[in-house]
């Protein structure tokens, strides 16, 4: 494709050199450049990618765009300079990669508990439909049937367009993403095109990136700010910044909520530990979740679903027939009869609803064991407040690792263990290995209870020091209970 093409929805400074020039792929990371490519300078968190100029080019960059010139222009490469590689790097790159997103219905859920589900779980329903479909989550990516591993809650705009692409060529009409809002912060979605966003909650996480807040909060509604007239926002009337986020959108906007008048509404009607009765807009519907946070989850992909012209009727038939995603208030049952869970709750938020989930359905029946730990190089307000809630809601809490990263996994403890005062410290112990935290919280279980086992879901590792070995906290709970892995 051309140059010039390619630069179509972006305004340049300048272009020094040929922009004619033929592209042959589009790079953001100088040791993936091949022959023909253009870079795309961008200044990081780690490091400013103009150092790697001279790098690109001689691995066969052809053209370069970045903000600060080179003092020396080699010939033979076109430089176009722009205010803010980061501000192109989205709107070029889709182009290169056919602007895919113009070619299927786009949905993108952002928010900070809940993405993966709702995006999970919409993906299920339209395949259900018939409709071959994408998926960007956390845990995996989907091209229709065939799977592509996540590095990232977002994938990196390079990736992304790849992948939107692929959708395209296998021939998806529909793909639902998950938008994180380092993602939406570092515009790795710009110049795509949505149909619908959905927002979810906001409660405190990295706040180790975003620093405030309000930063947060503003690198989500600028998803929803940036919407086009023809798209549509569903938003969570019952989160306080659910209606702050679509202030300012021209998209059409809707609402759901378990407590307020809203387009999408539900009523639990019963709970159990297989599933809720609902009622939604009026009509029951059973489903294979528990957990009052999965009613609001459920209303937002019925919402979606709605919105995308479906039939009520006929989504409250195929969500019945959904089932919880992975690591996602998964049970692993005990052969002793006490009932061990497996969630991604990572945030002091996400172990308050996933208690609460719990303790409606054992209803004062049961002791509840929890066992958690908090990631290293991550937001370190959040570890105490995670404490706290863990201790708060279970009848013993055992603190162990989660993802170290470069920190020392003691120190960690110790930041979470700051919460808690003389009375609460009672309720907990600290078991630096994560294996072996887990079997003594499943030594401690008698039939009836449960074991909650948070902050890893679908992980299937322990990263320690830039290096992941492997680790799966349904695997361990399986080997414990003498059950075949699945
Ligand atoms: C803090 C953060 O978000 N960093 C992301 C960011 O990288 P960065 O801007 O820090 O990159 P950098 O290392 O400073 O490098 C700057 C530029 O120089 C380039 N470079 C670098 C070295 C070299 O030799 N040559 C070269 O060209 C790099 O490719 C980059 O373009 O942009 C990169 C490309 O999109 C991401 O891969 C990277 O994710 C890092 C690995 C990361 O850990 N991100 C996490 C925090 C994250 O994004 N998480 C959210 C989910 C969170 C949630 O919702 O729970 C996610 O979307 O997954
Ligand atoms: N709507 C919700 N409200 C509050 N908590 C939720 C909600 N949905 C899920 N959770 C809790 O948060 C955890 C993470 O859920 P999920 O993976 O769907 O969120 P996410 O937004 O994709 O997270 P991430 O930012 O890590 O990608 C779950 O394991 C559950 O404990
Ligand atoms: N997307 C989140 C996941 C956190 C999961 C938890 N297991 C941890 O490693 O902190 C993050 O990267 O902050
Ligand atoms: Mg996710």
């Amino acid at each position: 494709m051309k140059l010039s093409e390619l630069l179509k929805n972006i305004k340049p400074i300048q272009i020094i050199g040929d922009a004619n020039i033929e592209i042959k792929g589009v790079q953001i990371d100088s040791r993936k450049v091949q022959n023909g490519f253009l870079f795309i300078a961008e200044r990081g968190t780690q490091v400013d990618g103009h150092l790697f100029i001279s790098k690109a080019i001689a691995s066969g960059a052809t053209a370069v765009l970045c903000i600060d010139l080179p003092k020396q222009l080699p010939t033979g490469v076109t430089f176009v300079q722009v205010a803010d590689t980061e501000d192109a790097v989205g709107k070029v790159t889709t182009l290169f990669y056919g602007d895919p997103s113009r070619h299927l219905t786009l949905v993108g859920v952002t928010g900070t508990n809940g993405k993966t589900t709702i995006a999970t779980l919409l993906y299920h329903l339209f395949r259900k439909f018939g409709y071959k479909c994408g998926l960007m989550s956390t845990v995996i990516n989907y091209v229709d049937d065939t799977p592509y591993p996540a590095d990232h809650t977002t994938p990196d705009p390079i990736e992304l367009n790849q992948l939107l692409a692929k959708m395209v060529e296998a021939g998806c009409q529909y793909a639902f993403m998950e938008c994180s809002s380092h993602a939406i912060h570092q515009k790795r979605i710009g110049g795509l095109k949505f149909k619908g966003a959905l927002f979810t909650n906001l409660t405190r996480d990295h706040l180790d990136y975003h620093k405030t807040f309000e930063n947060y909060r503003n690198a989500k509604k600028a998803f929803f700010d940036g919407l086009t007239k023809d798209a549509f926002a569903i938003t969570n009337a019952d989160d306080k910044n659910g209606m702050i986020m679509v202030q300012n959108t021209k998209a059409t906007i809707k609402t759901y909520s378990i407590n307020k008048m809203a387009d999408f509404r539900a009523r639990i009607l019963e709970f159990h530990f297989e599933g809720m009765l609902l009622e939604i807009n009026g009509k029951e519907v059973a489903v294979q979740f528990i957990g009052k946070f999965n009613v609001s989850n459920l209303l937002a992909v019925y919402g979606a679903a709605v919105m995308l012209g479906k039939k009520p009727e006929d989504v409250l038939v195929a969500m019945s027939t959904l089932h919880s995603v992975r690591g996602r208030l998964e049970p692993v049952h005990s052969p002793e009869g006490y009932t061990a869970i497996v969630d991604y709750a990572h945030t002091p938020d996400a172990i308050e609803n996933v208690l609460n989930a719990i303790h409606e359905v054992l209803n004062g029946k049961g002791r509840i064991i929890t066992v958690c730990g908090a990631g290293g190089n991550r937001d370190k307000g959040k570890r105490p407040l995670m404490a706290q809630e863990a201790v708060r809601q279970s009848d013993q809490v055992i603190i162990t690792t989660d993802n170290p990263r470069f920190e020392e996994p003691q120190a960690i403890i110790n930041d979470m263990m700051v919460g808690l005062n003389d009375q609460q410290k009672k309720k907990v112990i600290t078991i630096v290995d994560r294996k072996e935290a887990i079997k003594a919280a499943c030594a401690m279980a008698k039939k009836g209870d449960v074991v909650l086992v948070a902050g890893k879901g679908h992980e299937t590792y322990q990263d320690v020091k830039g290096v992941k070995h492997h680790f799966d906290d349904r695997e361990v709970l399986r080997n414990i209970f003498g059950i075949p892995n699945k």
